[in-house]
């Protein structure tokens, strides 16, 4: 009876070990398992059915092939979306509701034009806006690949002016500036002016598209158009919703400015005892308390989801880096998961979405896949999107991922290790940071001078084996999780809680045939739980 158990539960997991695929259940929508699975493990009668408690509890609206599904409600292939129609995320907000914050009192023009662009790029020779680390031709070309990847835009014209004054209204000295007005004046068909600054102040944007006769965008409003166009999830589409609120009150101020030309704006109206002003201020509060409510309720459940990860004890690695450099490719290679779409593209991903891999001791981690980073965006846009970075905080370790193969390859970690700071990542997860050189498939003979630093090439699979070494190492260290080497009972549930509450990564025979020597990787406050449970010593 017992070497007939033993033998079918060795069995199932050397075939089971790495032949499964997702199998949707009950709590996380957000998580992808998947590896190749050839016995479903939900099938009533199957061997396999102990090893649901090693693989379940993920769920996934995105499923390709053949899985199980359980209890999904309706799941829509391809669609990039960690939240879903399920049970748990119907009790927190809407589609409709979120759809109305969206498409609703936008800002004019965000999203929905196309246009003909001459981008401007203001090169301040020095002073505080002195950028270092980078060339105003290399800036260029990234506003030019901003610009790029809206669908339907094009680049008309460019032109680098050097600034002493990029604090005034107009940018530039007076005849910098009419020699810019003229250029601007003979490029034909251009229907917007794109200035690559932060964040351009009110006043000087209605000053500069009063003196074009066109529409103005800075690098915030020029990231909102593509955010907004690559919005998918309720989380992403109410974020924007919220970083949008600055642009609709420098915009209001332009209108009222305008209107108080005319003699308006600042007139109460009738009986209301506001002015247009006030209204139209207390309407964008009341606004942006509705989405920041909505955005808190959606916060709740990311909190929900996140203590069942942490119940269950699977280690969470955090993936981050500058947009494009390569994270949703390194996520796909690490777990196979399909339904990831690396586009080359900035800002391809705008949701946190979270995948599980194996590790090579066959320890179960989740891999966080997060929006990329930009260099000199404004607080607001990086602020608009804590709710979903507050994931990161709460990871045990960050994989930064660098396109070393970028010519602006040092400055962009400079820049993602400031906006990290920023985020107030706790300082242990900061000091543990495993630096990833990627796309060296692009750069012959490529040798990291660092020892520490892990040199890969997600596409092409390169170094992949040496990174999850590193991951495992890491996620060992900052989980105090252990290999230990238990004796089990196999006539008890021992066997079975291991697999459900700690990684078992090899079975051998025991000293009789109803033991056996079960290599395993456990924390201690698991292990604690299983010497409490067992009456082990
Ligand atoms: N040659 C090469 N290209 C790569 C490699 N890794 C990623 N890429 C390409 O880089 C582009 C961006 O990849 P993504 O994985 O979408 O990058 P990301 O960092 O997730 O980008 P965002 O989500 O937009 O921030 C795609 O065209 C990938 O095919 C690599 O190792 N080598
Ligand atoms: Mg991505």
């Amino acid at each position: 009876m017992c070497s007939k158990y033993s033998l079918v539960v060795k069995r199932a997991f050397s075939m089971g070990r790495f032949a499964w695929r997702r199998c949707s259940s009950r709590s996380d929508p957000s998580i992808r398992m998947t590896s190749v699975h050839t016995l479903c493990p939900c099938a009533p009668h199957s061997p396999y059915k102990h090893l649901q408690s090693l693989q379940g509890d993920f769920s996934s609206r995105t499923f390709s092939g053949s899985v199980c599904k359980q209890k999904s409600k309706s799941h829509h292939p391809g669609h990039d979306d960690d939240g879903g129609d399920d049970e748990v995320e119907e009790d927190f907000i809407k589609d409709e509701e979120v759809e109305e914050l969206f498409q609703q009192h936008r800002p004019a023009g965000i999203g929905e034009e196309d246009h003909r662009v001459f981008i401007v790029h203001p090169d301040v020779k020095w002073g505080q806006k002195k950028q270092y680390l980078t060339t105003a031709e290399l800036q260029m070309a990234e506003a030019v690949g901003l610009v790029s990847t809206l669908q339907n835009w094009s680049v008309v014209d460019k032109i680098i002016l050097s600034t002493k004054t990029p604090e005034k209204k107009r940018i530039f000295g007076k005849g910098n500036f009419q020699l810019l007005t003229e250029k601007i004046r003979r490029s034909a068909g251009v229907s917007a002016v794109f200035m690559n600054v932060e964040r351009l102040s009110p006043v000087s944007e209605r000053e500069l598209q009063e003196a074009w006769g066109l529409k103005v965008f800075d690098r915030y409003s020029l990231v909102l158009h593509i955010f907004r166009r690559n919005a998918r999830t309720k989380e992403a589409k109410l974020q924007i919703s919220l970083a949008e609120i600055p642009l609709l009150r420098s915009r209001l101020r332009n209108e009222v400015a305008n209107l108080d030309q005319q003699g308006g704006g600042s007139r109460y109206i009738m009986g209301s005892g506001e002015t247009l002003y006030e209204v139209q201020q207390r309407l964008l509060k009341e606004r942006e308390l509705k989405i920041r409510s909505a955005l808190e309720r959606l916060r709740k459940k990311r909190h929900m989801l996140r203590s069942q990860r942490k119940h269950k004890d699977f280690p969470i690695v955090s993936v981050m880096g500058y947009t494009n450099c390569g994270k949703t490719t390194l996520i796909k290679a690490l777990t196979g998961d399909i339904a990831l779409q690396p586009k080359d593209q900035l800002f391809a991903t705008l949701d946190v979405t979270v995948h599980a891999g194996q590790l090579p001791g066959h320890m179960t981690v989740l891999y966080v896949d997060t929006i990329g980073f930009l260099s000199q965006l404004p607080h607001q846009l990086i602020d608009s999107f804590s709710a979903t970075l507050e994931d990161v905080t709460h990871s045990d370790l960050i994989v930064h991922v660098r396109d070393i193969n970028h010519p602006e390859t040092v400055n962009q970690k400079v820049n993602v290790l400031n906006i990290l700071k920023n985020l107030q990542i706790p300082e242990k997860l900061l000091s543990s940071i495993i630096e990833v050189h990627n796309k060296i498939d692009l750069m012959e003979g490529y040798e990291s001078p660092d020892p520490e630093v892990v040199a890969i090439s997600a596409l092409n699979g390169l170094g992949l084996d040496q990174l999850k070494q590193r991951v495992e190492e890491s996620v060992m260290k900052s989980t105090g999780k252990q290999t230990r080497i238990l004796k089990v009972d196999l006539k008890s549930p021992q066997l079975g809680w291991l697999y459900k509450e700690a990684t078992v990564q090899e079975v051998h025979d025991g000293d009789d045939d109803c033991t056996a020597n079960i290599k395993v990787v456990i924390s201690a406050a698991a292990y604690g739980r299983y010497r409490k449970l067992f009456q082990v010593m």
